[in-house]
């Protein structure tokens, strides 16, 4: 049967005249029941998934769930006073935040809203929660390093701006400490720090807040807090409220680094949210769109080219293993999903390398070509050496009389790990970090007793820095390790070495 087009036009004709009315009669609803932070709501039969709500008690929801003839809506606060009957509202918005330049110094909630006990905080505008991701015509290849100011990871596991580089281990081996760390690292380079903290204790984000303060990061860095004592639903969404926000300030030309502490803890509150609205579970009991839930977060980091602004968001998700088992749902999704991973291991922190960066399992695949120069020449054959000295440390630990390359090897090896051992909250400039790397990759430091590698090499640096600055600010600036400035090292190292002797042999 073919319609005649007069009747198409008089039932659109009518269907725009109802247009209003029935938007309006739709715009609210009623609530069935609630429990959990989950309003299942009668009437809303037009809302849209994702949309922000309103409930009678002041208390905003977001629409999950559109079944037959009720929608579930996540409540993104306080439960109390909401009952059967209690009237829903549609905003006909997608859930947002606030964003803008007053969120920089502040510790917010997951709605943006300060708990730092600093006052209001003004913004004018406003983003989404959710948003797509930049499609490919706006991206660029990584290629402006991002600093962690950590020796391992700069000269094996190299970050670059707009990269996503997981952090995985187990619990207590310094994965919070790494991503740390590398903010502190960002000061003076014009980069814009996003911690969010999902499931954590409140504490542990009272301490971050402390250090950062303390080291004067808090003046570029803005903590999105959603501590393990809030509901579910709040900690699902605090990754992409603060991905929103980095994504406002990388549309201006900026650069972000957003680390999300931690996505285990993001994927259990996810599951315990799609397990509330009646969602079927699978694997592990997460439900089947859990690995869209990391997916669609982690693809908002990016690098944009010159004509979408040129900002970038680098993005450090971390994800913590149970007894280092990598191959678990949720460390898998994860690692498929990011550019590499620094894995950390218990084994190697409680032996005191701090940190535990393992080298055999951590990678880096697009970092590489970001990488600053001066770093790369002189870290060449350190992964090749360690993984040499691994192997060999494995074969000889029974052997009583070794050749002496074996011994040379292990020497080497173990002087290696000795310099790449690094104390809490001392990033390192890339000129001392090029310093370090050169001397021990050359063996220029495996005559020193092992016991007095680290504080002779740093006292070195710090001499590099004292005597030759001129040499250390052109390593700086060029990101290059020249032949002069190579030679001056070597001059002052074997100097060095002389006075050292001294006290070595003492
Ligand atoms: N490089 C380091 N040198 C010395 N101590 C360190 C180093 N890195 C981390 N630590 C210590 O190890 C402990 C654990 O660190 P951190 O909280 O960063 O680990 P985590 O893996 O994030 O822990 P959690 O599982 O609780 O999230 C802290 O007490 C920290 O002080």
């Amino acid at each position: 049967m073919r319609a005649k087009p007069e009747e198409i036009v008089s039932v659109l004709r009518e269907e725009i005249q109802n247009y209003d009315t029935r938007v309006r009669r739709d715009e609210t609803g009623t609530v069935l029941e609630v429990g959990d932070g989950i309003a299942t709501v009668y009437g809303l039969d037009q809302a849209v998934y994702g949309e922000l709500v309103e409930l009678d008690t002041g208390v905003k929801g977001m629409v999950m769930n559109l079944a037959r003839d009720s929608v579930g809506v996540v409540l993104l606060g306080s439960e109390a006073g909401v009952r059967e009957g209690t009237v829903v509202r549609r905003t006909g918005r997608a859930a947002d935040v606030p964003v803008g330049d007053g969120l920089i110094g502040r510790v917010v909630d997951v709605l943006g809203q300060p708990i730092d006990g600093l006052g209001p905080i003004e913004t004018t505008e406003t983003r989404p929660i959710e948003h797509e991701a930049s499609g490919v015509v706006s991206r660029e290849p990584v290629n402006v390093p991002l600093q962690t100011g950590i020796l391992a990871i700069d000269a094996m596991v190299p970050i670059g701006r707009g990269q996503r580089e997981l952090i995985i281990g187990d619990r207590q081996t310094g994965k919070t400490a790494i991503a740390v760390d590398t903010i502190l690292n960002q000061k003076g380079q014009d980069v814009i720090c996003i911690y969010v903290a999902i499931g954590q204790k409140a504490s542990t984000v009272a301490r971050i807040q402390d250090t950062l303060k303390k080291h004067g990061a808090m003046d570029y860095s803005i903590i999105v807090s959603s501590t393990a004592s809030e509901s579910a639903p709040l900690q699902y969404i605090a990754p992409y409220s603060g991905a929103a926000m980095g994504e406002y300030f990388m549309g201006k030309g900026k650069d972000v680094l957003i680390v999300y502490d931690d996505l285990s803890k993001h994927a259990v509150a996810y599951r315990t949210l799609s397990l509330l609205l009646k969602r079927s579970p699978g694997r592990e009991a997460y439900p089947g769109d859990v690995f869209y839930l990391h997916s669609r977060l982690l693809e908002r980091a990016c690098r944009l080219t010159k004509e979408y602004g040129g900002g970038s968001m680098t993005a450090l998700p971390i994800i913590e293993t149970q007894a280092g088992d990598v191959s678990a749902y949720i460390p898998t999704n994860v690692i498929s999903i990011t550019d590499g991973q620094i894995y950390l291991e218990t084994d190697l922190f409680f032996a005191g390398q701090r940190p535990a960066v393992n080298v055999g399992l951590s990678v880096s695949r697009v970092g590489g070509a970001a990488q600053t120069r001066a770093i790369k020449k002189t870290a060449g054959t350190l992964r090749i050496d360690l993984a040499r000295f691994r192997e060999l440390e494995v074969f000889t630990q029974f052997a009583s009389d070794l050749d002496p390359a074996t011994q040379q090897a292990l020497d080497h090896g173990r002087r290696l790990l000795e310099l790449l051992k690094q104390p809490l909250y001392h990033p390192m400039p890339v000129s001392r970090q090029a310093i370090l790397l050169y001397v021990a990759t050359s063996g220029l430091v495996d005559d020193v007793p092992l016991e007095h590698v680290r504080p002779f090499a740093l006292g070195f640096a710090g001499e590099m820095e004292a005597e030759h600055p001129d040499v250390v600010a052109e390593i700086e600036s060029t990101g290059t390790l020249s032949g002069p400035a190579v030679e001056c090292i070597r001059a002052a190292l074997a100097d060095a070495k002389k006075r050292g002797s001294a006290t070595w042999q003492a």
